[in-house]
């Protein structure tokens, strides 16, 4: 009982910030990504009764910990769903140059959840495989679909009805995304953490989360008709809330450093010369940068130049998950 599945990561244009249930990872707001064809995860997952535990190989190397833990307790889920006790080896590589800022928790739970359902022979469909992804890491279950996709909050409190759906494929529009890799390294405050603190002590949050309806039905409009300062706007504006609710928090905190803020000057720079381009930022000091086809070559060698950026790395819309 084995199978093999490969999934893309994706980049939140409207940000999921914040969960109504932790255990079950259910969000306060709905959110809207883009999954990209640069980075991606391929796993396997055999299911054996020769097995007398689970064992996780990450690029080619045993894990253990919490990473580990975090693995068996999601094929607990599958288990569960599938009314068997088999242990599994999960083999895992990630095409997510880590320091890309990426979160490689988004396509290697959707991998995971591919592969492992198929392998011990669940035959879901996307949603319920993105309900199911979601209980790994929320924004994983976006990662399911290719292109534009949604996660819709859900009102159930079982989960039964937040899953994501696809908004439009990765041919809808060639939308580009610039990964700018800054070259420090400090210490930051995870996803998980970062949202569960802003949740529980931000004034600024309630100003967050009235103003997603709006954000999302403009970019969707925006994604419909293609058109690239709309959505970059809304995107752009998005994130810097999301962030905005870091600096209420308590204690106060915040996931730019020095460099995040000059890529953030120069992407406005660049449209003050015409040349059309916005920053998101996640969990982290990095800076995502979009724009379109015609303008790679000016957008990559004006963040190149940069001070402090160690590397620039670009991508195209990727498609959904893969059984290879
Ligand atoms: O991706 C986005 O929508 C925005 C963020 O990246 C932050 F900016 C959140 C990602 O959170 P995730 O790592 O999925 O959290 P988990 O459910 O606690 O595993």
């Amino acid at each position: 009982m084995k199978a093999t599945a490969k999934a893309h990561t994706n980049i939140a244009l409207i940000k999921y910030w914040g969960k109504r249930n932790e255990s079950i990872i259910l969000p306060t707001n709905s959110s809207l990504s883009l999954t990209l064809d640069g980075f991606y995860t391929t796993t396997s997952v055999h299911f054996s009764e020769e097995y007398t535990q689970d064992k996780f190989i990450l690029n080619e190397r045993v894990v253990e910990g919490e990473q580990h833990r975090r693995v068996s307790g999601f094929l607990d889920l599958i288990r569960q769903q599938a009314g068997k006790s088999l242990y599994a080896t999960v083999d895992s590589t990630n095409e997510v140059p880590t320091a890309a800022g990426f979160a490689s928790s988004a396509s290697g739970f959707a991998a995971l959840a591919a592969a492992g359902t198929k392998a011990i022979g669940l035959d879901m469909s996307d949603r319920e495989l993105s309900a199911l992804t979601r209980q790994g890491s929320g924004s994983a279950c976006r990662s399911i679909y290719g292109g534009f996709a949604e996660w819709e909050m859900g009102a159930e409190e079982d989960g039964s009805d937040s899953y994501a759906v696809p908004i439009a494929p990765a041919e809808h529009w060639d939308l580009r995304v610039a990964a700018v890799v800054l070259s420090s390294t400090a210490k930051k405050v995870s996803s998980r953490a970062g949202m569960k603190r802003t949740v529980e002590t931000s004034p600024f949050y309630q100003g967050w989360l009235n103003s997603i309806p709006t954000d999302m039905s403009q970019i969707k409009e925006g994604i419909k008709e293609r058109d690239f300062q709309k959505v970059g706007e809304v995107a752009e504006a998005n994130c810097l809330k999301m962030h905005a609710t870091t600096l209420g928090a308590n204690p106060p905190f915040t996931y730019w450093h020095d460099t995040t803020m000059t890529v953030m000057q120069m992407v406005r720079d660049l449209r003050e010369k015409g040349i059309p381009a916005y920053f998101t930022i996640d969990a982290g000091p990095n800076v995502k940068v979009l724009y379109l086809p015609e303008n790679e070559e000016v957008i990559e060698k004006t963040l190149r130049n940069i001070p402090g950026v160690a590397d620039i790395r670009l991508s195209r819309p990727g498609q959904g998950v893969t059984y290879l």
